[in-house]
């Protein structure tokens, strides 16, 4: 490792897609809780696999070399562990790129974090074909920004290199929107088809088409409160849109409650719980879905 290498911590379906791509421009290494198979093999979205040896460590026995970029690219729930573990091995402050859905890691590790910190919002899905492999399932775009637009240039040079991998990627100046963009359309989906155990496309239909409506009538009115400008032709069109392009998915949300993992659920329902509160705004359905998901996976 050196002041050239992505380090990439949690080495999941996003971690080990970016570990990929990124090994054939720059310099990469990758890290997570257990030790993993140094040659990964990617399965690209036109069905070809190529296989790369990747710098694999524990996160307890990192070198204390300094990084150029950390990627955290764990659940949003594990983030802050990670994060922890891993400025524990590191000296120096490398630039931090916060790759979780939601937002509750970000404006808590902005704060923390005493170099630069990144955000990441990716609509490129990833799953994991075992120990040593990854599909990449759908390309996508990937968004890079920090919050107060204070590391244009980082952001820039990240977004580059992402292109160079061949993810597609732009530097944003409005990244704090975007998030809340899709934290609007995690909420609208997720839940719904968590609890009702059903895919994406199903949501159009009786009885869950209303449902959808209801969560979009109360995420809008608590975005407004927050000041969050809505996407172009409102917050209905941008989640029906994502739901039929994703017709056929099994959300993340589904999958985790249907595998008995933790839910993003604090991520993703969290920060419209808060402020609704702090607007002093009735949230009756987001609030039974964030109760619905707290329920133990075998009482569900
Ligand atoms: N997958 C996708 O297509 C997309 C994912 N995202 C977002 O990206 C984030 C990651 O998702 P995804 O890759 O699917 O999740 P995964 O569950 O596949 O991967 C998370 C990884 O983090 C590791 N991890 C957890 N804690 C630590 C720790 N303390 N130190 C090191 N590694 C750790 C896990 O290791 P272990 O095996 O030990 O549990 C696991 O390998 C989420 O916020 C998700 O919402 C966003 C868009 C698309
Ligand atoms: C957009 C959506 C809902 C696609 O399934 C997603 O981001 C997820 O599954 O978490």
């Amino acid at each position: 490792m050196n002041d050239q290498t992505h380090l990439i911590v949690g080495p999941g379906a996003l971690g080990r897609l970016l570990a990929l791509s990124l090994a054939e421009v720059a310099p990469v290494a990758l890290a997570g809780r257990r030790t993993l198979p140094a040659i990964q093999t990617l399965t690209t979205p036109d069905g070809s696999r190529r296989s790369r040896r990747v710098a694999t460590f524990e996160v307890g026995r990192l070198p204390s070399a300094t990084p150029a970029f950390v990627h955290l690219t764990t659940k949003a729930y594990d983030a802050e562990a990670a994060y922890a573990a891993v400025m524990a091995r590191l000296a120096g402050a490398p630039t931090l790129v916060l790759w979780q859905n939601g937002y509750r890691v970000q404006p808590d590790l902005d704060r923390r974090h005493p170099g630069p910190v990144l955000c990441a919002s990716t609509t490129e899905g990833a799953w994991l074909a075992g120990d040593d492999g990854v599909v990449h399932a759908g390309r996508g775009v990937t968004y890079v920004g920090d919050l107060a637009n204070r590391h244009s240039r980082r952001c820039l040079e990240l977004a580059t290199l992402l292109g160079q991998a061949g993810l597609a990627a732009d530097a944003v100046e409005d990244i704090e929107t975007r998030l809340w963009h899709k934290l609007a359309v995690n909420a609208a989906i997720n839940p719904l088809v968590a609890r009702f155990r059903i895919r994406n496309g199903q949501l159009r239909d009786r009885p869950f088409r209303p449902m959808v409506e209801r969560v979009i009538d109360e995420v809008a009115r608590i975005m407004a409160a927050e000041g969050i400008s809505p996407p172009a032709g409102g917050w209905d069109a941008l989640v029906w849109r994502v739901v039929a392009a994703t017709a056929g998915n099994r959300a993340s949300m589904l999958q985790d409650v249907l595998a008995g993992r933790p839910t993003e659920r604090e991520a993703i329902l969290g920060p419209l719980l808060a402020a609704a509160r702090r607007h002093d705004i009735a949230a009756p359905c987001l609030s039974e879905l964030d109760d619905s998901l707290l329920v133990a996976p075998s009482q569900r």
